[in-house]
């Protein structure tokens, strides 16, 4: 099952900086194992915002909540989840 998902990172300001270095390399290493894993298809920056659009594949709504609430930047994302299915014009 594919998702299309957007997160919106809002870091507070009085976190402090070794905190918050802490977390984003907790994030860039958990959302690598997931790449790596083929669940995490696609993760793309939107120019000019501290968000991504991402692609998953995951087997259920239940798997991507999982996987989503156990982000290190969870906390401090909104997050938009869109599920996809086939069109009947698309040729792959
Ligand atoms: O920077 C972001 O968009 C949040 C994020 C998701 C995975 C990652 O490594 O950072």
């Amino acid at each position: 099952m594919l998702f299309l998902v957007r997160m919106d990172v809002n870091i507070p300001h009085d976190l402090p900086d070794a905190q918050a270095a802490d977390i984003k390399a907790r994030e860039k290493a958990y959302a690598q194992a997931l790449q790596n894993d083929g669940r995490w298809r696609h993760l793309w920056r939107v120019v000019g915002e501290y968000a991504n659009y991402s692609v998953f594949d995951v087997g259920s709504n239940d798997e991507l909540h999982t996987l989503l609430s156990g982000l290190p930047l969870f906390p401090y994302m909104k997050i938009h989840v869109t599920p996809l299915a086939q069109h009947p014009s698309a040729i792959a």
